[in-house]
């Protein structure tokens, strides 16, 4: 298309968006008179919640778009029952005059489907415009859905016929996306209705009942994911949830307030955001050590408080209290008497009965009393017994002291307090759920006072677990509740969030492999149960990354496969030529001018657009005070507003992004204990630009540092020594390092290609399935654990299915085998499909004994593919 005919298009557009603001400002004038007319004080922008305003005033507009655009889509349809061809889909429902829709929200059913259409399933859909506007203004426009041209052949214009080995990525799909990608960071989250991908507006879109499970490894939109679809749930035509009704549940208060534009941009005002330490009532005052809070956390703990609540009904302390066989209780000049075995039954009856602690014991009041009352009229025959009486007899001494002896008043703190204070009270009610050091690890010193105690978060839940078997009282709740980063979720936390969310309709948004709490769940399927309600729960994974461009993710890869091996590590949509990755080893003494000194330069390079920059620094030391002062006094000297250079300890980095990461001393943070890797993990994957690494300890080995050398052994073995430990003795020498590196590179340029990773993937899912454990290493690109003995993979890239790039592949398939130092009973080449010549396959094997597996559509074929991925044999397809 020419560029007249772009310019006659675009103006054609831009008459659409004046029109739709139009009618905008006339419905807002409307609908001011109307408020006039009744009086109404109400204010609010969203006229469906204004009772005396019609809903069919739809978005009166209050300026809460900011600068996004209202309209961003235009669609063409056939047969549309409503007699119309063209409509334009945005953020709000607009209506003109005459209650016509003028702009369809995005959130309602039909925007969803025209949305979710794409060219090959385009249903009604004859064309999509995809509109790219600066405020009002259109500037630009692609028609991703075009009607069919008769003559031609293609089915699909602008996209590549679907062949198995290449799959389009989401960014040749789509430039929109990637230029939006590119757009600088300002510490905000901006909405992402624009340039939603299929796969992340089902999820937005899920209609099923209960709870939802969003797996995802870094910047796939997990975030994006559930904010838009708490717009989703408001919508009428949906949930039609009201705002008080949802809790969004984020990790922490920088997360809250760099999501906190997203809702009411897209019109959802009022909906309750919270950081998860926030949720459970008091103040956080202490820290439980890594046993401890293992402990406490766990579910068996509700058991161990329960038990501990139950504890205090004692019937048999009658006996002991009244130290006789008949309880006594003056009253009026008389005595009012019970036999102690009753007062146990009584007690008993009251214990077994249903309820919270506190309503069982009124209930033993009650028909305690009644005892008492009853012998009072045998007692006093003729005397008027009423409420004063039973208020009387309720608050006799000896009656209370009883009460007290067998079923006493208590409070939850004093609970927690008397069972983490005492080993031998812990011991009583753990007795088969808890080990001995288990039972250890949470006793600790008493306060002088409750109100010194310092509660730790894990004793928070637990406050609230006591209180709700006292009490049996109930946090707020909710009729939906949206996770973020809820890998994180400790069982106890997922127990009381089930507590706030009856229904179990919740969304779940996290990645295993960034757990960065002490517990770390292999799959979702634990906290998931604890989660949900009667409902149950699905998972859904988002494999394509948004924000980390392609070198980064890349050089993540092997910390990811390290930190978990059941989730993928997604596929970065970005360009793969991108100089995003810098590292840079500095002496100690230069490490933090020269970690200041970058990232300053990388916030100064582009000035106009004001790009931010985080140096993320390990938790401990003194690392993070010593870039702050550094950051603060550069600023100062600067005098520049524009630069945005902020400094994180790794812990407070998860789910934020930037469009510059400087990662100082990367080897501390892997050192930070049991989370440390995945700290990292997070760490390096905050970036939408650039990540500079900036080290003066080696790098851990997953990022391509040294691989530490195995003492060679020097004894007289050494006539038997295996090639395997030759090669390891030589690794002291730096010849072979430098051998050792060179094949990581040639591992890692192998492992840029889509093709590769699209295989790995594949395979690592089919193995994970049969459950063989997969796992990737920085020079393997498979290996897991057979019920025939270790197996080794070597996957080739797009058209390496000759027999040229075979042989070569196993050549290096024996060099990684020897170097990774690990020993296998099966190898394997895996192509992107069959190899050619075919005698290719039987070569390798008579001459290394090596098999060859290739994808054929869907499906595996070659040489001993129910070996290679873990079946029985009688299921092995099409062997050849
Ligand atoms: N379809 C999309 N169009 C444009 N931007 C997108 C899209 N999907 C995701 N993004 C952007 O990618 C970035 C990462 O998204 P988000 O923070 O939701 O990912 P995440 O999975 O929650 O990441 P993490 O687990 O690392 O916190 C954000 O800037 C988001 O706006």
């Amino acid at each position: 298309m020419g560029n007249a005919d772009r310019a006659t298009v675009i103006a054609e557009e831009q008459k659409a968006v004046d029109h739709a603001y139009e009618c905008v400002e006339q419905r807002r004038r409307d609908a001011e008179r109307v408020r006039n007319t009744n009086g109404s004080e109400c204010t609010d922008a969203g006229l469906s919640y204004v009772p005396d305003v019609p809903r069919e005033f739809g978005w009166h507009g209050d300026g809460d778009l900011g600068n996004e655009s209202l309209v961003f889509m235009r669609v063409d349809i056939d047969d549309d029952p409503d007699g119309r061809e063209t409509w334009r889909v945005g953020r709000r429902a607009v209506r003109d005059a005459d209650g016509e829709l003028a702009v369809i929200n995005w959130t309602a059913p039909l925007a969803v489907k025209w949305m979710k259409a794409d060219p090959v399933r385009r249903g009604e859909v004859r064309l999509r415009r995809r509109l790219r506007l600066d405020g009002r203004t259109v500037t630009d426009y692609l028609d991703d859905i075009r009607p069919p041209e008769p003559t031609s052949k293609t089915p699909v214009p602008g996209r590549k016929p679907a062949s198995p080995q290449a799959e389009p990525s989401a960014a040749q799909a789509d430039p929109l996306l990637l230029k939006d990608l590119d757009r600088a960071r300002d510490g905000l989250m901006r909405d992402i209705v624009e340039t939603i991908q299929r796969d992340q507006l089902s999820l937005v879109s899920d209609a099923r009942p209960g709870l939802l499970v969003v797996q995802g490894g870094p910047g796939t939109g997990k975030t994006a994911v559930g904010l838009h679809r708490v717009v989703w749930l408001l919508d009428p035509e949906n949930g039609g949830l009201a705002p008080d009704e949802v809790l969004v549940v984020g990790p922490h208060r920088d997360f809250l307030r760099y999501v906190s534009q997203v809702l009411p941009r897209l019109g959802s005002r009022n909906v309750a955001t919270v950081e998860v330490s926030r949720l459970w009532e008091g103040e956080v005052r202490g820290e439980d050590g890594a046993a401890a809070h293992l402990v406490k956390s766990d579910e068996r703990m509700a058991e161990v408080l329960r038990r501990k609540v139950e504890d205090r009904v004692r019937p048999e302390a009658a006996a002991l209290h009244v130290g006789d066989e008949v309880f006594s209780a003056p009253l009026q000049g008389g005595a009012l008497t019970i036999p102690v075995a009753d007062v146990e039954t009584l007690v008993a009856e009251a214990r077994d009965s249903a309820g919270p602690y506190l309503t069982r014991r009124r209930r033993l009041i009650d028909t305690l009393v009644d005892r008492l009352l009853h012998q009072y009229a045998k007692v006093f025959p003729g005397r008027r017994t009423d409420d004063k009486l039973r208020a009387d007899i309720e608050r006799n001494t000896r009656v209370t002291a009883l009460l007290n002896a067998v079923w006493p008043r208590t409070s939850a703190e004093s609970l927690l307090r008397e069972l983490l204070h005492d080993e031998e009270s812990v011991h009583a009610v753990s007795v088969g759920l808890l080990t001995a050091e288990e039972q250890r690890a949470i006793v600790r010193r008493r306060a002088v006072r409750v109100a010194a105690e310092p509660w730790t978060l894990d004793d928070l839940v637990c406050l609230e677990e006591l209180r709700h078997l006292l009490t049996g009282d109930e946090p707020t709740q909710y009729r939906h509740i949206v996770i973020d980063e809820a890998q994180d979720l400790t069982p106890m936390q997922a127990r009381s969030l089930a507590r706030r969310c009856p229904s179990g309709s919740m969304t779940v948004l996290g990645d295993l492999a960034q757990t960065t709490g002490v517990r770390q769940y292999d799959v979702w399927d634990r906290p998931a149960r604890i989660l949900s309600g009667r409902d149950g729960w699905h998972m859904a994974e988002l494999t394509v990354g948004y924000r980390v461009p392609y070198r980064v993710m890349r050089f993540a890869v092997p910390l990811a496969e390290a930190v978990s091996s059941s989730t993928a590590v997604p596929i970065s949509v970005r360009p793969a030529d991108d100089p995003s990755l810098t590292i840079v080893p500095v002496g100690s003494d230069r490490l933090t001018d020269e970690a200041v000194a970058r990232a300053f330069a990388l916030a100064g390079t582009d000035p106009e657009r004001g790009r931010s920059v985080a140096l993320i620094a390990p938790d401990q030391g003194d690392l993070v005070a010593e870039l702050s002062g550094r950051v603060t006094a550069f600023l100062e000297a600067a005098e520049n507003d524009a630069l945005r250079v902020t400094v994180l300890p790794a812990a407070m980095a998860k789910g934020l992004e930037f469009d510059h990461v400087v990662v100082v001393e990367p080897a501390a943070i892997a050192a930070q204990g049991a989370v440390g890797a995945r700290s990292l993990y997070v760490a390096i994957t905050r970036c939408t630009q650039s990540l500079t690494v900036v080290h003066s300890a080696p790098l851990p080995v997953e990022l391509g540092g040294p691989i530490d050398p195995a003492p060679a052994p020097r004894t007289e073995e050494r006539t038997t020594v295996k090639p395997v430990e030759q090669l390891r003795e030589k690794a002291e020498k730096h010849d072979f390092q430098e051998f050792v590196v060179a094949l990581e590179e040639q591992v890692c340029a192998d492992r840029q290609c889509h093709v590769h990773e699209l295989l790995h993937h594949r395979l690592m899912a089919d193995l994970h399935e049969t459950r063989l454990n997969p796992r990737r290493t920085p020079l393997i690109d498979v290996i897991c654990k057979g019920p025939e003995g270790t197996m080794i993979y070597e996957i080739l890239g797009e058209g390496e299915h000759t027999y040229e790039h075979m042989r070569e592949a196993v050549l290096r398939l024996m060099e990684v085998e020897h170097v990774g130092g690990e020993r296998a009973e099966h190898l394997f080449l895996v192509l992107p499909q069959a190899p050619e010549p075919a005698w290719a396959v039987e070569v390798l094997r008579q001459t290394f004994d090596i098999a060859t597996i290739w994808r054929k559509g869907a499906e595996w074929e070659g040489e001993n593919v129910a070996t290679a991925l873990g079946r029985p044999s009688t299921v092995e397809p099409g062997a050849g």
